[in-house]
């Protein structure tokens, strides 16, 4: 892949680094105090691809994304970005490794500002302080116009027409696709969308579904964790399933969904394995 087929490019994000784009958990067993919540799970998100992490409520997805998005250390096993141990490497590399995963959780998280600030925001903290300083003199004369990385990240969600709007003022749906649009700015090497559209309505849910597949056509490594299994069919390329604290099935979404060699996730498929 090149930068060229990205969604959004480089733009002027001195500080980030470049890191192969494989994202692997390798064994990771995490709690919380009262034994664990998840208990050896493997699993790899690859470039050009959307992976479906799903599974019942509580089951422990969001966990699972926060482990990969390095906010936590797991317990046991390793978080690994080009075949290397995230945790092993001096903060100063992860932090570079961290700051090529974009991340989309469930909570509302845009700040009091803009729309077109809010997707800036990811560009600015991996920006130079001199470009900083530039930036926020300019804001300071009123001299900024919203760049074309930001236009492109928002065209990818569908909320151009939002781009000077107060995110307050923005309902769920639209809040969620913008904090999409952030994530995606600064041309992530992965995306972790962690129930990207749970209450949305088709609309929003269709705006959310073609950025993951725009995102994923680029080269992003994209992974989603959601309990819609009919959204996991409709977008994702492989599909790991988690039950029991642990990872019962992964493979190619249709060969999941059609001959699961697990008969506890036919029964989740079908509706019948009650949580
Ligand atoms: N910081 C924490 N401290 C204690 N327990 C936690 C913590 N975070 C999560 N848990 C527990 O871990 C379990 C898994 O939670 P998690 O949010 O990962 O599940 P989930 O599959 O994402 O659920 P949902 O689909 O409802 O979002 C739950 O029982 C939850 O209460």
């Amino acid at each position: 892949m090149t930068d060229s087929n990205r969604v959004v490019g480089h733009e002027s994000v001195g500080e980030s680094a470049s890191v192969e784009t494989r994202l692997t958990a390798r064994g990771l067993t995490h709690g919380f105090g009262d034994g664990a919540i998840l208990e050896d799970i493997s699993i790899t998100v690859e470039p050009g691809e959307i992976l479906a992490v799903v599974g019942p409520s509580g089951t422990g997805k969001t966990t699972l994304f926060r482990l990969l998005a390095l906010f936590e250390q797991p317990d046991s096993g390793t978080v690994e970005v080009g075949g290397e141990d995230v945790w092993a490497m001096p903060d100063e590399q992860r932090l570079a490794v961290r700051r090529r995963i974009g991340m989309g959780f469930q909570t509302r998280s845009l700040f009091s500002t803009t729309v077109a600030d809010n997707v800036a925001y990811g560009l600015r903290v991996r920006q130079s302080w001199r470009t900083r300083l530039r930036d926020a003199v300019e804001d300071a004369f009123g001299q900024t116009e919203p760049s074309p990385t930001v236009e492109r990240a928002l065209e990818t969600v569908g909320m151009s027409d939002k781009i000077d709007r107060d995110a307050r003022s923005l309902s769920a749906g639209e809040a969620q696709r913008v904090a999409i649009a952030r994530a995606l700015a600064p041309d992530p090497d992965v995306l972790l969308l962690d129930e990207p559209t749970s209450n949305l309505d088709p609309r929003n849910t269709a705006a959310i579904e073609s950025a993951m597949r725009e995102a994923r056509d680029r080269g992003i490594a994209v992974a989603l964790a959601t309990h819609d299994m009919q959204q996991a069919q409709r977008v994702s390329d492989r599909t790991a399933v988690l039950l029991d604290s642990t990872c019962i099935e992964s493979g190619p979404t249709d060969r999941v969904f059609e001959t699961p060699s697990d008969d506890r996730v036919r029964r989740f498929i079908e509706g019948k394995l009650v949580y």
